[in-house]
């Protein structure tokens, strides 16, 4: 019997194309206008995303992509791309490996007629996010499965899961911050995770059964009886704990807190109000993990390694360094082939 074919489909947020203003309100458009990030009613999305977050944000969002491409260039694209080559080199012969992006380029429309015209018999989808939220793994595996009906794909599919408490995943964030820094040499570490609004993690509560569909007074920064996937605010302090015992920090000295927020009804405690606070209290040097991304981009890169460290000098604060995400890293590279191993077929 011939051997399957099969095709690896790292998927990701995406970026704009450039910093230009078109392309960023283009970008912004197809990002916010998606019900999974927006999740209103399709008048209200449409009133509140086009009529006002967008002519609002625009400027800012190209100000900020300008300031990321002199400095790094299109990152989120370039690193996702080289994990990709990586990968490709790592699975020769057994897979095809392929990105796309779920807003932007390279579209996932695009590697879905790739993908038909290639005739693979199994494709593995890997949503690059370690925890599960709406807004990015449930968003990209929604619109896989929509290209697969529209476009006739025929194949089987598989899924590989979220992340957030693999023991690969964890060891491989605690080497890349080993190697570079002394981590004792730090007054405070942040684990830094991106925001989200809490109506989505009252959502998240109601889909996996808690008896109690609000987070106010919910203890999912302790919860771990009886546990259920699916609580991006479960999994996020989850990661924490498990980097905290893998990297022997104790629990006075470190933080987890959100960042990159567009509203105050998003998961508290906020990244930059966090890191203004440890400096006042005295801290001086500020070490900065943020396991939510696989990939650095935008939101690590520009916000946390530049707008949040300047808020941590203004307030007194005298260094503040960003552990790199694992990005295309060998540990990486180990993660995804572990991962893999529990959902492809022989
Ligand atoms: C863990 C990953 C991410 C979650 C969860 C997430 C939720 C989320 N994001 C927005 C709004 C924006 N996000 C933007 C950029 C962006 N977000 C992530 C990851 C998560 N988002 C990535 C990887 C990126 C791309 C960064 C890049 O380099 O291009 C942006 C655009 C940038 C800006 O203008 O600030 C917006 C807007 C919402 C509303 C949301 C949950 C509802
Ligand atoms: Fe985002
Ligand atoms: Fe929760």
């Amino acid at each position: 019997m011939s051997k399957s074919r099969k095709c690896l489909l790292l998927l990701n947020v995406g970026t704009p194309d450039s910093p230009e203003k078109s392309d960023v309100r283009r970008y912004l458009t197809q990002f916010l206008n998606d019900k999974r990030v927006i999740d209103l009613p399709w008048l209200g999305r449409k009133i509140l995303v086009n009529g006002i977050i967008i002519p609002f944000r625009v400027n800012t969002s190209v100000k900020i992509y300008s300031e990321l491409w002199a400095k790094h260039g299109r990152i989120l694209d370039t690193l996702t791309q080289r994990l990709t080559m990586k990968l490709q080199k790592h699975f020769e012969g057994d897979l095809a490996v392929k990105y796309a992006m779920r807003y932007g380029n390279p579209s996932m429309d695009k590697a879905f007629d790739e993908i038909k015209e290639e005739g693979y018999d199994e494709l593995i989808l890997f949503p690059l996010f370690p925890q599960y939220a709406m807004s990015t793994t449930q968003t990209c595996l929604e619109e896989a499965h929509r290209l697969i009906k529209k476009k006739g794909v025929k194949l089987r599919t598989e899924i590989v899961p979220s992340f957030f408490n693999d023991e690969l995943f964890v060891e491989g964030i605690a080497k890349q911050a080993k190697t570079q820094f002394d981590i004792e040499a730090y007054d405070h570490i942040l684990f830094s995770y991106h925001g989200l609004p809490n109506r989505h993690l009252r959502k998240a509560h109601k889909n996996i059964g808690y008896s109690s569909n609000t987070i106010e007074g919910c203890s999912c920064e302790k919860r771990l009886e009886g546990f259920k996937i699916g609580c991006y605010k479960a999994e996020c302090y989850e990661t924490s704990r498990l980097l905290a015992k893998e990297l022997n920090i104790s629990e006075k000295n470190y933080t987890v807190a959100f960042q990159s927020r567009l509203s105050k009804d998003w998961l508290k405690p906020f990244s930059d109000v966090t890191v203004t606070e440890l400096a006042k209290q005295g801290a001086k040097k500020a070490l900065v993990f943020t396991p939510s991304f696989t990939i650095d981009c935008l939101e690590t890169l520009n916000e946390i390694g530049e707008e949040y460290a300047e808020e941590f000098y203004k307030a007194g604060g005298k260094q503040l360094d960003l552990v790199p995400c694992l990005n295309d890293s060998d540990e990486m590279v180990k993660l995804a082939d572990s991962l893999l191993k529990n959902v492809v077929s022989e």
